[in-house]
């Protein structure tokens, strides 16, 4: 659904993206993380086509999408800080979204009228509280049936009740109509219980791109119990981090998890227990393998 091929963008001299090679597949649901400034936000813009490439191409359902508008009418894009025309109510942004989306489908409107209990549809949306103008938001960008939603920190400032409401609205969206789901979000712990597939920006470039389940079986935690202190894996495993507790020895290792706890029962410790890895963890340490400054702060 997307496809972006070795994007560059600098900014008066700042290298900004560096040759940044990207696919999300139809009906994935992408999960987009890095530090700040790792240039999420630059990416987003060029994929919604608000910038202009230096370099390379944006590819949307095979087409380039800048200045394209029959591409920007697959899309819908909920970005950090949402824009409404001065004094529009929700009724008037719904006219105005039928006018842009030919697929904006007005009984799915009403239907979904009841999940958002809150909303006066009548009051200018600017008068609404910072969380309900995302709920507006998410309404009429579920309602408008795009092809690929983009969403750039997009649960900020809701509760967490409707968060999920929200994120549910989205995956039945996805499993029904096989809708796709760019996510850029720093809350780490929510992308992994929603994405299947994941990009990891650094520096401009993504670093990493694969299927969540992908990443969580090629870093694993490992505890192991040991008298005569943790047994040595030998170099086809990259130890990442490594704490100990007493005789318990904590390991965060790279290379296939089972082969890995094979190695270290070879010297029979009295424990060894393969833990699993949390996205948050795994960030933690690819990033720290990136020489990203990670301090020692999960153990
Ligand atoms: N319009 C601009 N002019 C100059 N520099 C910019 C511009 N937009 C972004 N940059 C720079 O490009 C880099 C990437 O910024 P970007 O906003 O894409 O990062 P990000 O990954 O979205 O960060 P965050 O997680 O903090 O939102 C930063 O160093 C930023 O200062």
């Amino acid at each position: 659904m997307i496809q972006v091929n070795h994007l560059e963008k600098s900014f008066e001299g700042f290298h900004a993206l560096k040759g940044v090679d990207m696919h999300v597949e139809k009906g994935a649901i992408y999960g987009l993380v890095g530090p700040n400034g790792a240039g999420k936000s630059t990416l987003i813009r060029h994929i919604t086509g608000v910038y202009k490439p230096d370099a390379g191409e944006v590819l949307i359902a095979g087409e380039p999408v800048y200045e394209n508008k029959k591409v920007k009418a697959k899309f819908s894009y909920i970005p950090d800080e949402i824009f409404y025309f001065m004094q529009a109510d929700t009724m008037e942004m719904k006219r105005f979204y039928q006018g842009i989306y030919p697929t904006f489908d007005e009984k799915l409107f009403y239907r979904l009228q009841e999940f958002f209990p809150n909303i006066d549809v009548k009051r200018s949306i600017r008068r609404l509280s910072k969380g309900m103008q995302k709920q507006v938001a998410f309404w009429l960008a579920i309602c408008a049936k795009p092809e690929l939603m983009i969403l750039d920190e997009p649960v900020d400032g809701l509760d967490p009740v409707m968060r999920r409401q929200i994120w549910s609205i989205i995956m039945s969206e996805v499993a029904e109509n096989q809708m796709t789901v760019l996510v850029s979000s720093h809350n780490l712990r929510e992308l992994e219980d929603v994405c299947d597939h994941v990009g990891i920006m650094h520096q401009g470039t993504i670093m990493i791109e694969r299927s969540l389940s992908d990443l969580q079986g090629s870093v694993s935690k490992i505890q192991v119990a040991c008298q005569n202190g943790v047994p040595k894996l030998s170099e086809e495993f990259e130890v990442l981090h490594m704490s100990n507790t007493g005789r318990v020895y904590t390991l965060i290792v790279k290379g296939d998890p089972e082969d890995a706890k094979k190695a270290l029962a070879a010297a029979n410790p009295a424990i060894v227990d393969v833990l699993p890895l949390t996205l948050e963890e795994i960030f933690i340490y690819e990033m720290g393998g990136a020489d990203y400054e990670v301090k020692d702060i999960l153990f």
